[in-house]
C-alpha cells in the first residue's frame, strides 16, 4: 500500500496506449460497496475471496491491459501464479517512512487504520518476501511516478 501502484498504472497505460484497470475499483464496482465496507461486513477473508475472483477474471481476459492490484492480492499463491502466467509483473516497494507519508491523509485503507506507524511496520514484516516472485522490483522511495514508469517500460521491452 502506498507504493504507487494505482498512480503508476495510469501513466504506464497512457504510454502503452493500453486500457488501465485497478482491481480495487473493479471490486467496488462489482460489489457496489467501498473496500472499507467490504472489510467491515465480510472481513479480510471475505475481501480476499472477492479479490481473487475479480483478479482471475481480469487476468484471463484476452486484451492487453495494465492492471494495478491491491497490495495484498499476492498473499494467495494462486494469485501469484495467475499473475506470472498471464503477464509481466512489476512489484513496487517503498520505505516504511515514505509509505506512511504517502498514505497518512487517506482513510480508505482498512488495514492501515489505527496506529499507522505500527500497522505499516507490522504488515511489511508479515509480508516480507511475498513480493519476490515478480519479474521486476522497483524501489519507488526516491523516484517520481514518471521514473517508475520508465523503469517498468525498460524492463517490459526486454521481457517482451
Ligand atoms: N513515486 C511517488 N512519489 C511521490 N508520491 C507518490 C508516488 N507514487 C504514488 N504517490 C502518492 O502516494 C499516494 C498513494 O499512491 P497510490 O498510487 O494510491 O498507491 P497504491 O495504489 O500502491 O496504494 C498517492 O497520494 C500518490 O499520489
Ligand atoms: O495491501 C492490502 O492488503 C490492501 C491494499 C489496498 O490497495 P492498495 O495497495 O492499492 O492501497 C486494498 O486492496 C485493500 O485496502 C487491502
Ligand atoms: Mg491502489
Amino acid at each position: 500500500m502506498g507504493t504507487g501502484k494505482s498512480s503508476v498504472s495510469r501513466l504506464l497505460a497512457d504510454k502503452l496506449g493500453w486500457p488501465r484497470i485497478d482491481s480495487d475499483e473493479e471490486i467496488e464496482q462489482a460489489e457496489n460497496r467501498k473496500i472499507s465496507e467490504i472489510f467491515e461486513s465480510d472481513g479480510e477473508d471475505g475481501f480476499r475471496q472477492i479479490e481473487t475472483q475479480v483478479l482471475n477474471k481480469l487476468l484471463t481476459s484476452a486484451e492487453p491491459a495494465v492492471i494495478a492490484t491491491g497490495g495484498g492480492a499476492v498473499l494467495r499463491e494462486h494469485n501469484r501464479r495467475m499473475m506470472l502466467e498471464n503477464g509481466f509483473v512489476a512489484a513496487l516497494h517503498a520505505s516504511p517512512e515514505q509509505i506512511i507519508a504517502r498514505v497518512e491523509a487517506d482513510t480508505a485503507r482498512p488495514l492501515l487504520q489505527g496506529d499507522l506507524h505500527q500497522r505499516v511496520h507490522m504488515l511489511l514484516e508479515k509480508r516480507r518476501g511475498v513480493y519476490d516472485f515478480a519479474h521486476l522490483s522497483v524501489d519507488t522511495t526516491k523516484l517520481t511516478v514518471d521514473e517508475v514508469v520508465d523503469r517498468i517500460l525498460k524492463a517490459w521491452n526486454q521481457f517482451s
